[in-house]
């Protein structure tokens, strides 16, 4: 049985006497696969598992999509139910800020002005606000998220840490459809010819880690990445296509590594990334 709780009491009453530990898995609704994997590794982790469901205002631009923001909390009630979840926080945006927007905020840093920071002003103060304060509503011993957002996973794991927060974070590799497009709510935005074009973002990562593994090294895995994206002969516009160590520093010569790209299609902005693998460069000449 899944168990709706909408205020602060409830959530209160709820989790005092809880007899075992909690997982969460934070959420905007609009619930898909992506999000029941997330929901899968929460309920191996703790005795307990709670989704929350809240489109958060904050972390949405004023151009943004936030109104239109697909709303379908039965759906999502009836996934959760099937997941084995035991429990729904979903407060109203008053409930959550009841004295409006917060004045102090979470500051990401300089990272968080980077990649999504950089076309999402604000964006993750108003994520790093959002998961703080359902942190400490919640105070679970395991959060889950998803690496599809994976700048927003390595900033979360990094206020861990640089706050001190007594939280185990787990990341989940992205699900995608068996064409490689990533889940993502925003994809119900798109037509079936939009679709396509957003086919590009994943087959460009692909090639990137391909070439990197063939030890073309950064260079060329984001030069066999642009090509395949093929920029001007699709209906997508790349908003970023960057390769990283797997802390969005600066990419290392050989070793592990991230393939980032976020584009437009349409009128909606998708991002996806994927880990890849720098071999060293192959021998070209006899030693
Ligand atoms: N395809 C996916 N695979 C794994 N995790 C995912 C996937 N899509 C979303 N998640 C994770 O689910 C959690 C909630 O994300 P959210 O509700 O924003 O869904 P979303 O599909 O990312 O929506 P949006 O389209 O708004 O980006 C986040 O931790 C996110 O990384
Ligand atoms: C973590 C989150 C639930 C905060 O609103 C959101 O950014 C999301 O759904 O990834
Ligand atoms: N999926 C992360 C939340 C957002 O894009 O607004």
């Amino acid at each position: 049985m899944t168990t709706v709780l909408r205020t602060r009491a409830e959530l209160a009453a709820t989790l005092a006497p809880l007899p075992g530990s909690l997982a969460v898995v934070m959420t905007m609704g609009a619930l898909h696969s992506g999000h029941e994997a997330l929901l899968r590794t929460a309920r191996e982790q703790a005795d307990f598992v709670l989704a929350t469901i809240f489109v958060n205002p904050l972390q949405f631009g004023p151009n943004e999509d936030f109104d239109r923001y697909p709303r379908t909390l039965d759906a999502d009630l009836e996934v959760c139910r099937a997941a084995g979840v035991q429990y729904v926080f979903a407060p109203s945006r008053e409930e959550l800020y009841p004295d409006g927007e917060p004045m102090v905020r979470v500051d990401p840093g300089s990272l968080g002005e980077e990649l999504e920071g950089a076309s999402r002003p604000g964006f993750f103060d108003g994520v790093l606000t959002v998961v703080l304060k359902l942190l400490n509503l919640l105070r679970p011993d395991v959060a889950v998220f998803g690496e599809k957002d994976y700048q927003q996973l390595t900033l979360i794991r990094r206020m861990v840490r640089d706050l001190e927060l007594d939280v185990e974070i787990v990341g989940v590799p992205t699900v995608r459809e068996p064409d490689g497009l990533a889940l993502s709510s925003r994809n119900r935005y798109l037509s079936a010819e939009e679709r396509l074009s957003a086919l590009r973002l994943s087959a460009a990562l692909r090639a990137g880690a391909t070439a990197a593994g063939a030890g073309r090294g950064a260079d060329g895995a984001l030069a066999a990445a642009y090509r395949a994206f093929g920029e001007g002969t699709t209906g997508a516009k790349l908003d970023y296509l960057v390769l990283t160590d797997p802390q969005l520093g600066p990419a290392p010569v050989t070793g592990p590594a991230r393939m980032l790209a976020a584009a437009w299609v349409g009128g909606t902005r998708l991002i996806d990334n994927l880990p890849v693998e720098l071999a060293p460069a192959a021998r070209t000449t006899e030693e």
